[in-house]
């Protein structure tokens, strides 16, 4: 497969690396961003072509698929391209920032009759995540009743906002639980605890989050994004029989000086390195077997964007907001999730 990459900034690069390298089947043919000397830069090593913008890299003859690592308000346009031109792609979440250019692209997907489009939620793709859905699939909890889950960051950027909380950081969790428990979420409620000191000033850090399913499953989610000791990803769903928990992942035990420890990863990116393995070699397995993806769908992205949203407006108002997402159309419960 023939990948064009729009934005080559962190993630970009990263993809760029993890295609040429890491993926068989796969090589980028193609790199585009509105920083040339970036773009420039970032496909010497696989040797790729430089476009001047995301419409000519989506219509050139050497792309048989997209990636679009570009910032979120631009993804929309890149994504309604790819599509029209009936090639499948890739997009990192989030698929658009608002619910109106989601829609948008289910529109324009279902038109074309087939889909088309992949969102990166890669902790679908996490061994611990996907060993948690099995225990909950084979009824081994019973019912789950309650999920508890904590999202914390080590430190952020002075250009973290409040609601990127939410946005950027709680919309794994929200994509996760809605394909760990097979429902949708619908509602949620941000509620402010006492903040920590060791931040920049503009943020509201740490937020607790609550989410309704439509089953009725209560999650509680703390998000915390300077808590300082490193990248830590908690998530436990308890049911009428036992519960379930992710594991932390492995790591050696040191015993010295009296103490017992095992290190905790920095950041997202050593933490999730085999889940966006994973995510791009059954994405290109999908692709090279002439089938529609099996990931993340358009409609995740939707209602990722339409709950992420929906905590942005709770905390501004400091109501319970409901998300009042339709019921899932067929065209994406006969694709099937991975
Ligand atoms: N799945 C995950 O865990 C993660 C996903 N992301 C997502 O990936 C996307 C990119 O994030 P980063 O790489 O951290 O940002 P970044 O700022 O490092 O890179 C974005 C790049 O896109 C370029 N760009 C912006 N608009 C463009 C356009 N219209 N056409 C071409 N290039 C354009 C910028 O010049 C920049 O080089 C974001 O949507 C972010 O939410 C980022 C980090 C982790
Ligand atoms: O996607 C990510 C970042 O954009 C976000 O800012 C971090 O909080 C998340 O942990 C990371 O997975």
């Amino acid at each position: 497969m023939r990948i064009g990459v729009i934005g080559a900034g962190w993630i970009g690069r990263e993809h760029i690396r993890r295609l040429t390298d890491v993926i068989v089947g796969a090589r980028v043919t193609a790199v585009t961003d509105i920083d040339a000397e970036r773009a420039a830069e970032a496909a010497r090593y696989p040797g790729a072509a430089v476009h001047a913008d995301g419409a000519s890299l989506v219509a050139s003859e050497d792309v048989d698929a997209v990636l679009v690592t570009s910032w979120g308000p631009t993804h929309a346009e890149h994504v309604l391209n790819a599509v029209a031109a009936g090639k499948p792609v890739f997009c990192e979440k989030p698929l658009a920032t608002t619910p109106e250019d989601c829609l948008k692209i289910v529109e324009a997907e279902r038109a074309h009759g087939g889909r088309l489009v992949q969102v990166g939620f890669m902790r679908r793709f996490d061994q611990g995540y996907r060993q948690m859905k099995e225990v909950i699939d084979a009824g081994r909890i019973g019912t789950p009743l309650m999920v508890h889950c904590a999202h914390r960051n080590a430190s952020s950027v002075e250009a973290y906002t409040s609601d990127m909380a939410a946005l950027d950081t709680a919309v794994h969790e929200i994509d996760v639980l809605r394909w760990l428990l097979d429902d949708e979420i619908v509602s949620a409620q941000v509620i402010v605890p006492r903040s920590t000191t060791r931040k920049h000033a503009h943020l509201t850090d740490p937020q607790f989050m609550l989410f309704e399913t439509a089953r009725g499953v209560r999650i509680d989610l703390e998000v915390f994004v300077n808590c300082r000791y490193g990248y830590d990803i908690q998530c436990e769903t308890v049911g009428e029989d036992g519960l379930v928990r992710l594991p932390d992942p492995a790591a050696v035990g040191v015993r010295t000086a009296g103490a017992h420890s095992t290190a905790i990863l920095p950041d997202w990116t050593g933490r999730f390195a085999d889940a966006f393995d994973t995510e791009f070699r059954e994405w290109v397995a999908d692709l090279a077997a002439g089938r529609a993806p099996t990931g993340p769908s358009a409609w995740d992205g939707y209602a990722a964007t339409v709950i992420s949203g929906a905590a942005v407006e709770s905390r501004a108002s400091g109501r319970v907001v409901t998300t009042d997402i339709p019921k899932r159309p067929d065209f994406y419960a006969a694709d099937g999730r991975p």
